[in-house]
């Protein structure tokens, strides 16, 4: 990103808060639970691969859900969610990385860390199966490079998301070795969000990647939309959380994965 671009002041402060923030103590390795294996088994089963995330309260939510997200991380699987991803950023987002780990031990599905990763000692923080990286936030000044940090996390066994915005932050997600890319409809600049981004975006994203379409999803039409423009999975926070009505959060995911009531296996320690 460069430095001189205009961005909402909820995601300088977010940055700020990131650039602020060390990194854990030991190197972390793990072994991933497959992100792409989780969706082909989704898919395979008749249902919608999404990735449904734990989100407490966000820069643009209502309010904060405070329930405890094992039990939100059962609800999630229980509804026919793929997959999890979890927010770790905790001054805006109400994260801990204490939370990944237990919602983890919980599930036997993949947990993607939702993060802002700026360099490499922000990867030795916490087991996950996938990692986030956004390319808009990375070569900064005071940042890592995409590349290198893309190799670092997979020197530690992590999956990595790549997020992007545009084709030109596909074409460098793909310049760096990315398998698994994330376009996100949420400008990040703005705050604004518009479907018709991944329309746009996703047809750059060359085949045999895994793609995933974030944000602002909140209807089976919108996961119809998305699927039509070639999205492999959905990743839903808001309309799942659903932060001001508390509403119930299994059949919230269910409504959106298409899965029968009766069909879903529950939640296993790992
Ligand atoms: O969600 C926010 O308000 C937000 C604000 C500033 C930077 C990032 C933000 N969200 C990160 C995400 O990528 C979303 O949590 C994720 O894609 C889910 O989006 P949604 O389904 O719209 O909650």
């Amino acid at each position: 990103m460069d430095d001189s671009e205009e961005i909402a002041p909820a995601v300088q402060s977010i940055l700020d808060a990131a650039r602020e923030r060390g990194g854990g103590g030991d190197r972390v390795s793990v072994t991933p639970r497959s992100l792409p294996d989780a969706f082909d088994a989704v898919a395979d089963a008749g249902r919608t691969p999404v990735v449904a995330e734990i989100k407490p309260t966000s820069p643009t939510a209502d309010g904060e859900r405070t329930d405890d997200p094992v039990d939100l991380a059962q609800q999630m699987v229980a509804g026919g969610a793929a997959a999890l991803s979890v927010l770790t950023e905790p001054d805006h987002f109400g994260g801990s990385a204490e939370t990944l780990e237990r919602v983890r031990e919980a599930v036997d599905v993949p947990v993607l860390r939702k993060d802002f990763i700026l360099h490499e000692a922000q990867l030795d923080v916490v087991e996950a199966d996938v990692v986030l990286l956004i390319v808009r936030f990375l070569e900064a000044e005071g940042t890592g490079d995409l590349t290198d940090l893309l190799a670092a996390a997979r020197e530690r066994g992590f999956q990595v998301l790549v997020e992007t915005h545009t084709a030109a932050e596909v074409e460098q997600a793909v310049d760096a070795g990315a398998d698994i890319i994330g376009v996100n409809n949420r400008d990040l600049a703005e705050l604004a969000v518009d479907l018709g981004t991944f329309e746009a975006v996703a047809p750059d994203v060359p085949d045999g990647v895994t793609l995933i379409a974030e944000s602002g999803i909140q209807t089976p039409d919108d996961i119809t939309r998305m699927r039509d423009a070639g999205a492999d999975a959905l990743l839903i926070g808001s309309a799942i959380m659903d932060h001001d009505a508390a509403t119930d959060v299994e059949a919230n995911t269910r409504r959106l994965t298409g899965a029968d009531t009766d069909a879903i296996e529950t939640t296993t320690d790992t």
